[in-house]
């Protein structure tokens, strides 16, 4: 059990507790403020389910709450502005990337993502897979959310920009202490990022120690 006693000060966490969603029964981990819980596991073995349940995007048992606040006490749309997940392949509905950036110049976009300032201008289409999803990152980051869920984020991009983004990542994480659950395949990426790990085994979810 991971909850904080009466009296005690909310522990600044994302927490799971008994949370049942397709085959996985009973999961439970704590993702502190500003840590990186990996999750890793066979392909279909429900990594993605367990993302969507935590953002409140699929029906689950059990139960999840952010910084001593529970799911159920928000409305889903209230919930997914503090909890806010990057699916492995994001979604996209204007025409150019200015409209889904209000408020925002390409100047002001980070140089770790990469991109000339004149990206504002482009239009969605136009972007390859890996641009996608470094500027999805982006648009997660610029929601000022206190939880992350990273489905796979990296998966699109070369080595050199993995670790370019994996170290911004790491920084935006830590200075806003955003609690983030990340799902990777490469042990290497897990070593580099995890501040704990978790695998699934079957309907479990067990913790890894060390390089595994
Ligand atoms: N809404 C749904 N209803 C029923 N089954 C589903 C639903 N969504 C996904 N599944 C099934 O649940 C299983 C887990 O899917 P999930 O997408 O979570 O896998 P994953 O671990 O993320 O896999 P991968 O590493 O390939 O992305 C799969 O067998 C999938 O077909």
């Amino acid at each position: 059990m991971v909850r904080s006693c009466p009296g005690e000060p909310v522990l600044k966490a994302l927490l799971l507790e008994g949370v049942r969603v397709g085959s996985l029964d009973e999961v439970s981990m704590a993702v502190p403020g500003g840590q990186v819980v990996c999750l890793s596991g066979p392909s279909g073995s429900g990594k993605s389910r367990l993302l969507r349940a935590v953002a409140d995007l699929e029906p689950h048992g059990g139960s999840i709450s952010l910084n001593g606040t529970d799911q159920l006490s928000l409305p889903a749309h209230q919930w997914r502005r503090r909890v806010v997940m990057v699916p492995a392949d994001s979604q996209w509905w204007f025409d150019d990337v200015a409209a889904h950036f209000p408020g925002t110049t390409g100047d002001l976009l980070p140089p770790a993502l990469g991109f000339p300032p004149e990206v504002m201008g482009w239009s969605v289409s136009r972007l390859s897979s890996g641009e996608r999803q470094r500027l999805a990152l982006w648009r997660a980051l610029a929601m000022q959310p206190e939880a992350l869920l990273l489905d796979e984020p990296t998966a699109n991009l070369d080595g050199e920009t993995t670790e370019t983004i994996e170290i911004w990542l790491l920084e935006e994480i830590r200075r806003r202490q955003i609690a983030t659950l990340w799902v990777a395949h490469d042990p290497a990426q897990i070593h580099r990022v995890a501040n704990a790990h978790y695998r699934i085994y079957g309907a479990r979810l067990e913790p890894v120690h060390g390089r595994d």
